[in-house]
């Protein structure tokens, strides 16, 4: 820096001095400005008062405190612009915030299998990424335009003395970039907490960094420009450098009173935004398709593991399609010691349509396996053990089972939620390792938790997976409004609600009638009446029964109720298989060729309830005693009603009897039997 300086000496008699001081600065490099420091002058006015002294008492004289009067001068205005200064850290973390906002979103919705659940229902990848995308973009660039707006009101010259047209490129460029790094790192979250927390990490991080290390190192003139570029791959950096650069070329306006960056000055040697905006494009075109890439084959996007390698998918694709309906069973036969007649003759059908295909047939699960390898020493889990079932069209089909049998395994396998670890299914001729994407469409799912937006009202949620389903305008309303009130959810307009706000089973009922919304010709239940109140689960039990006349439905209960009233046919689940299969009535009279006699007495008289009912049936089996109350199965070939009657009351004038009954099998007592007999309590 050139400090230059011109001296007036006007009067310097005796008794005053009377100067006048010039001065002023250059700059030490003529191609653009390398720093700039405030200009401290009271060296001068010291330099002219020893000259003064020096004249009045000869040249040996020295003024013995130097530097101890600051120069007289006109008041001015300082003329500093802190943002400029401040501006690159400061504005860093202002436009990096978005960028938790996204990927806590990203991960929320991955968290919360709310991606799933909406591919369930027909949502494509494409359009999932394209409104996703689209929405954070819109987001983003209002978040940027008032960024801009804000900061050129109150007249930061950070913002007002760059050429706007710069910025805006720069922002936008940047935006695109953190969206694209935002769906890149949510492939590698699965908790909305953890991504939450690296997120602000990141930001503060980078900006820090970028603040204390990337600037140190771009003012040192002798630090490789090359290693510069490569930290600003990362793309908090590459923000920190163009922001950076706008504030030193508007800090530099400020001092120099020019204006700021203009697009000429792109190519000063010491500016970095060129490089930076080349570096943000090129990553941005990177990074987006790798993470589509990787939100397909990941699995911890809680979907369907995608094959890794796209040719293996193709190949295995092909050969499966080929295999279809002509080869017969897929996968290994899993090996089940004495397969009961049911199961085998279910495997029979199953093996018939897989050779001879039946349009008729909408679901086929052909030697379907699930095994859970155990973590940390733990065994590996055979949770399905080849299940083999074909449910024809119009049918609704219940899997009642123990917890723990499999039911949900099966269920999470035939709608895409987990990949099967052998065997497969058909939907509609469909497989399901290969053309769920296809499937959803034609598919509707009720799942055992609750997938739903909190934010959203029941009908939000039912406009938007109707249009996921193709409905449109006065179709669509109306498809709306038939499904809230099919499910009580209309009246006072309870479907207006946010869901968040719903109770338990109204959350319940509004996911029965989103699995339903759309006509799907096949529809998966998990525990549909789950938490439902009696008038509710009436009310659900009849939407269901008008449901299942145009569709195939397979649901899991544990209400022995529900089953009965619902289901066309029934399997028993015990242990990763079907213990048996048939109709309710069926199964009843199969499992329950017996009466079930209940007598209370006093203990006392215990004996003679005994032989009372040894009287009526010799191979009566006594199947619960305690405190005077005994139960028995009575052999209905033994039984007559009409002699058990006669038999109590004449027991009545022997002794005291509180109370009995007599009652045919329920599907209960058949399912404690077989399940029982599967030895499959010990859950
Ligand atoms: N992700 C998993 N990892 C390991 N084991 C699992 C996993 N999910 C389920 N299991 C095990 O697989 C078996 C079957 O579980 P599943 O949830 O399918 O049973 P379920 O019949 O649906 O039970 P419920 O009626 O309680 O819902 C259980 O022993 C369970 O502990």
């Amino acid at each position: 820096m050139f400090l230059f300086t011109g001296y007036n000496f006007l009067n310097t008699n005796k008794d005053s001095l009377d100067i006048s001081i010039w001065f002023n600065s250059t700059y030490s490099n003529n191609t653009a400005f390398t720093e700039i420091a405030l200009l401290r002058v009271p060296r001068l006015v010291n330099m002219a008062s020893n000259a003064y002294i020096k004249f009045l008492r000869g040249s040996g004289v020295e003024m013995l405190l130097e530097y101890v009067k600051d120069m007289p001068k006109v008041g001015t205005k300082l003329k500093f612009d802190l943002s400029s200064l401040l501006g690159a850290l400061f504005f860093t973390w202002i436009v990096e915030l978005l960028f938790p906002v996204v990927l806590t979103y990203l991960v929320y919705e991955k968290q919360q299998k709310l991606k799933i659940m909406m591919k369930m229902h027909g949502l494509k990848d494409g359009p999932y990424w394209m409104i996703t995308y689209t929405y954070f973009f819109a987001l983003s660039a209002v978040y940027m335009l008032l960024f801009i707006i804000f900061g050129s009101v109150i007249g930061l010259r950070f913002f007002t003395a760059n050429n706007y047209s710069i910025q805006i490129v720069f922002y936008f460029i940047y935006i695109n970039l953190q969206i694209a790094l935002a769906f890149f790192a949510a492939s590698f979250f699965s908790s909305v907490k953890i991504a939450t927390v690296v997120g602000y990490i990141y930001v503060f991080g980078s900006g820090l960094l970028g603040a204390f290390l990337l600037r140190f190192f771009v003012e040192d003139n002798s630090f490789p420009k090359g290693w510069i570029v490569v930290m600003e791959i990362i793309p908090g950096f590459s923000l920190y450098r163009g922001l950076y650069e706008f504030g030193q070329y508007a800090f530099s306006g400020t001092a120099m009173g020019t204006s700021g960056m203009e697009w000429t000055n792109l190519s000063d040697p010491v500016n970095g935004m060129r490089t930076v905006l080349i570096i943000m494009v090129i990553e941005w075109a990177i990074l987006l398709p790798l993470a589509f890439y990787l939100d397909q084959v990941s699995s911890l996007s809680g979907g369907l593991r995608k094959r890794l390698l796209i040719s293996l998918k193709c190949f295995k694709k092909r050969a499966a399609s080929f295999r279809r309906y002509s080869f017969g069973r897929l996968g290994p036969k899993v090996t089940i010691e004495m397969e009961n007649p049911d199961t085998t003759q279910e495997r029979e059908v199953v093996e018939q349509l897989l050779l001879e295909p039946s349009a008729n047939h909408a679901i086929i699960s052909d030697n379907l396996t699930k095994v859970y390898h155990g973590k940390d020493g733990n065994p590996d889990k055979l949770a399905v053990r080849g299940l083999s079932l074909a449910l024809p069209k119009g049918q609704c089909f219940g899997m009642l089972g123990p917890n723990g049998a499999g039911k949900t395994s099966f269920i999470s396998m035939m709608i895409g939620l987990i990949p099967p670890t052998s065997g497969t299914a058909y939907v509609h001729g469909m497989d399901i390792r290969t053309d769920m994407n296809e499937i959803y469409t034609n598919m509707g799912v009720c799942p055992q938790h609750d997938l739903l937006w909190e934010t959203l009202t029941g009908r939000e949620h039912l406009l938007f997976y109707g249009r996921l389903k193709n409905l449109k305008g006065a179709e669509l309303l109306k498809a709306t409004d038939d499904s809230l009130k099919s499910v009580n959810l209309f009246r006072g307009g309870v479907g207006d609600k946010q869901v968040g706000k719903y109770s338990g089973g109204m959350k319940r009922r509004l996911s029965v009638a989103i699995s339903l919304i759309g006509d799907p010709k096949v529809v998966f239940m998990d525990e549909p009446s789950t938490g439902l109140d009696p008038a509710s689960r009436n009310n659900l039990w009849s939407v269901v029964k008008e449901a299942k006349k145009n569709r195939a439905i397979i649901l899991t209960t544990h209400s022995m109720e529900e089953a009965e009233v619902l289901c066309d046919r029934l399997g028993i689940f015990v242990d990763g298989g079907f213990q048996c299969i048939g109709h309710p009535k069926e199964l009843k009279a199969r499992y329950g060729g017996t009466y079930v006699f209940t007598m209370t007495t006093s203990s006392e008289h215990e004996q003679e309830v005994e032989q009372l009912v040894r009287r009526l049936s010799p191979n009566a089996n006594r199947i619960y005693h305690i405190s005077g109350t005994q139960k028995f199965e009575l052999p209905k070939q033994e039984v007559k009603i009409a002699d058990v009657f006669n038999e109590v009351e004449s027991a009545k004038s022997r002794f005291s009897i509180h109370a009995w009954g007599l009652a045919d099998t329920t599907l209960e007592d058949v399912f404690i039997k077989v399940a029982k007999g599967a030895q499959a309590f010990n859950v």
